[in-house]
């Protein structure tokens, strides 16, 4: 984030005379022969600070790397200033520069440790104790809907950061979920969405939530809008409004222009990110589904790991060691991706929450200082829950001809044990099947020696595996909100620590900009064709042919 082009540091210039002269001897069966204590020097054991019981063990063993390559590594965050912008970013300076802002998501999990003096951060543990209150009297019932009934429905009405985060941990933490509270997610713009939405819904017993920072977002205000109008049609009188919308903003003009009033508003600033916004107002529907207490455990679990992140050195501090692997893939060996396999159902969402929180961060070709960078910036974030993954795209991932790093993810015990844990036991093979295949893959020789000596020659190659296929794996005990907490904050740092090395700003997203400008533009243009101006030909035809369909 020093705005510096990445490729201009020594260590960059040092990486990349390595990569050049000794790619072809990272080879990790090599490696792995060459040194039996490469597991013990290439793997670390998470310990929250605060509490024992979070935990979890890093395994970056099987990637393409040498002591002396990791070193360098280090040497280029220790050059590109990780540490000082990391202290500027707790302290409260404004690093998103861009925007003039601070970036203090953690001091939404802070709990009075950090000092950090920025407006608003006084007021985050008011806004948690708001949150407490309210869960607590919808999940005893004693919040009542317009007719007197407790509410059984909740459905958050928001889009980005203000639904992926929510999406993605009332998934991962059902478990520790209230039985007969349902919650509902509607995010697309698109009427399905929000139709398919309220036809299971009871408008005596739902509560909205309308998520968005802005509270200008167009996909948002529009389906609140249309959930209001469906609302009113059974409970006729505006005043009930109040019992059934609530908002999550920093815009408070235009939520009571809305019709929300400020009691029902929970609020929070313009220092949190909306894709860093889970653990603000914007978690409302965690609280809700798994109690303010789970919420909390959350947010004390990333704390955790931001006292890590701030304290360790470098080459113990785990967000520092999946962001500098990542770099070496990415900028020397021209990775275009990065996977998230978590082997648990409860994370299916993990990959899905991250392409957001990564691609809209680190998706940028200007540093700070605004020069074009000579060299690539995030990764496409992709990924699926395993062992479904395995049935789709790993046959590319083994046999591909791309370098796909991976990282493997999941709890060494589950919450459903169910038939004494033995899909559990099938899942972790599988865990552990995978990064060993991709890394020593299989021989030629290993498949003749299989298939005899009457096999095809094409036979035989289709089934070499070249291996040298690179994974991080990380294991935990178990899931839990503290858990979770913790491995969220660890990606979030790890995207940090990339952007500061490539000098651009993760916190801003001017790039979704230019799109909703023109949506905006051809919204006016959509009824007549003789309206259609100012566009391509390709566009202009697009637009001609739906208006001979068009029907409303
Ligand atoms: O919470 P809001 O203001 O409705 O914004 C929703 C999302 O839109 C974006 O601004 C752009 O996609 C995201 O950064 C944000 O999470």
């Amino acid at each position: 984030m020093s705005g510096r082009l990445a490729s201009d540091y020594t260590a960059w210039k040092k990486l990349q005379t390595i990569y050049d002269t000794e790619k072809s001897q990272l080879v990790l069966k090599d490696l792995f022969a060459q040194d039996a204590d490469r597991f013990k020097k290439f793997s670390k054991e998470y310990v929250s600070p605060d509490d024992p019981a979070v935990t979890f063990l890093l395994d970056y063993s099987k990637n393409l790397i040498t002591e002396p390559i990791f070193h360098t590594l280090l040497d280029l965050v220790r050059e590109a200033g990780v540490e000082t912008y990391r202290d500027k970013m707790f302290s409260g300076e404004h690093i998103n520069t861009s925007e003039d802002r601070a970036v203090l998501h953690v001091a939404l999990r802070n709990f009075d440790e950090f000092k950090i003096s920025e407006e608003g951060v006084s007021e985050v543990s008011a806004v948690l104790q708001h949150i407490r209150q309210f869960t607590e009297s919808v999940r005893d019932g004693s919040w009542k809907g317009y007719t007197g009934k407790s509410i059984d429905t909740i459905v958050n009405i928001g889009i980005g950061g203000s639904d992926l985060g929510p999406v993605m941990v009332t998934e991962a933490l059902k478990a520790y979920s209230k039985r007969g509270l349902t919650a509902h997610f509607v995010s697309n713009i698109d009427g399905t969405h929000l139709a398919e939405t309220l036809r299971v819904c009871n408008p005596e017993t739902t509560l909205f939530i309308i998520a968005s920072k802005t509270f200008t977002t167009q996909e948002t205000i529009t389906n609140a809008e249309s959930a209001r109008e469906w609302f009113l049609q059974s409970a006729k009188d505006k005043a009930h409004v109040a019992k059934h919308f609530v908002a999550l903003s920093t815009n408070t003009k235009a939520v009571t222009a809305f019709g929300i009033s400020q009691e029902n508003m929970f609020q929070f600033w313009d220092w949190v990110g909306g894709r860093y916004s889970l653990w603000s107002a914007i978690g409302l529907s965690i609280a809700l589904v798994i109690g303010y207490d789970n919420f909390e455990q959350l947010l004390k679990g990333a704390h955790g790991m931001d006292k890590h992140f701030k304290e360790t050195p470098l080459e113990k501090n785990l967000p520092v060691i999946l962001a500098v692997i990542g770099i070496w893939y990415n900028d020397f060996y021209g990775s275009q991706t990065q996977l998230l396999l978590p082997y648990d159902q409860y994370l299916h969402k993990f990959a899905d929450y991250f392409q957001q929180g990564d691609m809209e961060s680190n998706g940028k070709f200007v540093t700070k200082g605004g020069q074009r960078v000579n060299y690539e910036t995030g990764p496409i974030i992709w990924g699926a829950a395993g062992t479904n993954g395995q049935h789709s795209f790993y046959q590319l991932i083994h046999q591909g001809t791309k370098l796909i790093p991976a990282d493997f993810i999941a709890p060494a015990t589950t919450l459903n044990p169910i038939r004494d844990s033995l899909h559990h036991r099938i899942l972790l093979s599988n865990f552990f099947a995978q990064p060993e295949a991709l890394a020593f893959g299989k021989t030629e020789e290993q498949v003749r020696k299989e298939l005899g000596p009457n096999a095809s020659e094409p036979l035989i190659k289709s089934k070499v595996f070249e291996g040298n296929r690179p994974s991080n794996s990380i294991i935990f005990p178990l899931l839990t909100p503290t858990t979770l907490g913790a491995l969220i904050a660890l990606y979030e740092h790890k995207i940090f620590v990339q952007g500061v090395v490539w000098g651009i700003n993760s916190f801003d997203q001017m790039g979704v900009e230019l799109g909703k400008v023109l949506a905006k533009a051809i919204l006016a243009q959509l009824g007549k064709p003789e309206d259609v101006t100012g566009h391509d030909s390709s566009t202009t035809g697009l637009i001609h042919y739906y208006q001979k369909y068009r029907k409303e």
